[in-house]
């Protein structure tokens, strides 16, 4: 009962997904679809003639050569023969081409759905290793897996049409002879598609180890590790631990291979031995003189071909079934709760006019005992400048995030003019918003662009380009490259002109003043300026921000000065918060901190 209950959801599986994968090609491509399906069609008919034309052909012929005259048909028949060949070379080749050009729209649609669907994903999946373990499954196949689909999926009604065809000759003359090869294909079947699941399973199995092997083998090669790697001499050491895992998985997947290999040619040998008795049978017949040379012929290739079409079959169904495990993770992939679905549909409330309201905040991460955040609560006025210090791991960035919307909050609300962020619509958020976080993005791209970036739309606005520049200094890096603001940056191109950190940095937060949002985010804007840079830029941060809610962080804590508000962050909490006049009042841990690093200066 058991087995019959996982038989029949296979088949539900496989249906499904088939039905859903080939309603897809045929709405995405519907006249190249009918093209290959035609083609297909005429490929699956022709063995079927080809088996009459040799009957014919050998009748034709025998008669000529026996009574010495019609030559002139077994040549016609001859001619018809060469011309089916020719089709059917004719039609592998239309099938090709066609194929190409599917596989191509397909990938792009697939490509495209995937891609969008993934940056629509709570940030927070992105914390969870099952993420990647599914997104490495989905990724790899994607530019074959959906056509490899349907191609299985004729060749399966091609195999059915030439088998209809092929199974009519043997029913000519014995039907028992018929089913009997059909039912030995059963067997093939059942152990074709217990290799199929085997083969996913062992796949899901090996998905994390598979993905820490290729990290491995990424240490060695990834230029940002190499300098490190190199100095404390670890590339043997994780060679040697990317050897292992590969050859784990690698070993694993020989095993199953070996199992199964000893099952397929136990089954190879039971079809030589019918092969070898039925035809037996058949030249018995021949040679007693019951059946005639061409019947003969026929039924000795219909045999052959039966049971090549049927082992061809039986591995694609074995196939189909497996890319159906496969396709229906995509599905379920594409099903994927999104970013804010649930609610989100609220306006934009910006420009801020009663400004940021963040009342007993708690964020915990997804397997984390203690809560990042815990009771957070401040107020924020329009175009107030807002430092948040603390020692590392103190939840800084956490807060930030949470702010942004990009992480759910556990507990206590964030409102923008009174509307919570969970119901501000996030692409109505994101425009009002501009940030830079500890671990910007380098667009190995030209200059321009990793500025423009910060908002496309105006990318061919000079004015607004120079503007944004000169509020880091990217402006003067401008003036000593090659190309200007047309260099391409970065190494990983052609004609690339790598940059230093801190020149990196400086760009990152020109795309942030490009973008002239409302609310202005910078994470450890100035780790890597050096202090002239650093100076000049919180100098001018108060005329660049004009009228913008500023937040940053920083462990530099001069900068503070000049904010009005600065949330000093411990385990999670804020434990105190006001104005550097109001925190050095105070005399607690704010002071402390500015008191030690002045020290340090001195
Ligand atoms: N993705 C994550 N999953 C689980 N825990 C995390 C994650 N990111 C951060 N944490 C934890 O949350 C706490 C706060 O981290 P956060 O990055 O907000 O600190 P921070 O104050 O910005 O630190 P730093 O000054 O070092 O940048 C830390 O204890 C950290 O271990």
């Amino acid at each position: 009962m058991a087995g019959w209950n996982a038989a029949r959801r296979q088949l539900a599986l496989t249906l499904g997904a088939m039905v859903r994968m080939t309603a897809l090609l045929f709405r995405i491509m519907p006249l190249r679809m009918a093209t290959l399906t035609a083609c297909e069609f005429g490929t699956a008919m022709l063995p079927v003639a080809q088996i009459y034309m040799t009957a014919e052909l050998v009748a034709a012929a025998q008669s000529a050569i026996g009574q010495g005259g019609g030559y002139g048909r077994a040549l016609a028949l001859l001619l018809g023969q060469a011309g089916l060949y020719w089709l059917q070379s004719c039609l592998d080749i239309a099938n090709r081409f066609q194929n190409s050009r599917i596989k191509l729209g397909l990938m792009l649609h697939m490509g495209h759905r995937t891609g969008s669907k993934s940056t629509r994903l709570p940030l927070m999946r992105l914390e969870s290793h099952e993420f990647y373990d599914l997104q490495e499954r989905v990724f790899a196949g994607l530019e074959h897996r959906g056509l490899q689909f349907f191609s299985s999926m004729t060749r399966i009604v091609q195999s059915v049409a030439t088998l209809a065809g092929l199974i009519v000759v043997l029913l000519g003359f014995h039907p028992l002879l018929a089913v009997g090869l059909v039912l030995l294909v059963l067997p093939s079947l059942y152990i074709d598609i217990k290799e199929s699941r085997f083969r996913f399973f062992q796949d899901i199995r090996q998905t994390p180890k598979k993905r820490k092997a290729e990290y491995f083998f990424g240490l060695l090669s990834n230029r940002e590790w190499a300098k490190e790697i190199r100095i404390f001499g670890l590339s043997n050491h994780f060679l040697g631990q990317w050897k292992r895992l590969y050859r784990e998985n690698g070993e694993e997947q020989l095993e199953l291979e070996r199992r199964m290999s000893w099952l397929k040619a136990g089954f190879a040998t039971a079809w030589a031995a019918v092969f070898s008795l039925v035809g037996s049978l058949l030249l018995k017949l021949a040679a007693s003189g019951r059946l005639g040379l061409p019947p003969f012929v026929a039924l000795l290739q219909a045999l052959s071909s039966v049971q090549g079409n049927l082992r061809a079959m039986s591995a694609q169904i074995a196939g189909i079934y497996e890319l159906a495990l496969y396709t229906q993770e995509w599905f379920d992939y594409l099903r994927m709760e999104e970013e804010n679905e649930a609610g989100g549909q609220e306006e934009s409330p910006f420009p801020l006019k009663q400004g940021i309201d963040v009342a007993g905040l708690a964020f915990r991460y997804p397997g984390a005992e203690q809560p990042a955040l815990d009771g957070i609560s401040f107020r924020v006025r329009p175009g107030d400048k807002v430092a948040i210090v603390g020692e590392n791991g103190a939840g800084k960035s956490t807060l930030i995030k949470c702010l942004l919307g990009l992480y759910p909050t556990t507990a206590g609300r964030i409102a923008f003019d009174g509307i919570p962020v969970d119901r501000i619509d996030p692409n109505a958020l994101r425009a009002g918003v501009a940030a830079i976080f500890q671990d910007f993005v380098q667009y190995q791209l030209s200059l321009k662009d990793n500025i423009a970036f910060g908002s496309l739309r105006h990318r061919e606005d000079p004015d607004r380009l120079l503007e944004a520049a000169a509020s880091s200094g990217a402006d003067e890096l401008a003036s000593q490259l090659p190309h200007g603001f047309d260099t391409e940056l970065g190494y990983r191109f052609l004609g690339g002109y790598e940059l230093s950190y801190g020149q990196w940095q400086r760009i990152a937060i020109s795309r942030a003043f490009f973008r002239n949002a409302d609310i202005l985010v910078l994470d450890e804007p100035t780790s890597a300026l050096d202090p002239m840079a650093e100076a000049a830029l919180f100098d001018r941060l108060a005329d660049l921000s004009e009228g913008r809610t500023t937040f940053f962080t920083s462990h530099r804590l001069g900068i503070c000065r000049k904010a009005d508000l600065i949330l000093v962050m411990k385990n999670g909490r804020i434990i105190e918060q006001g104005s550097h006049e109001a925190l050095m009042d105070l005399q607690g841990e704010y002071a402390r901190m500015f008191r030690t690093q002045a020290e340090t200066y001195r």
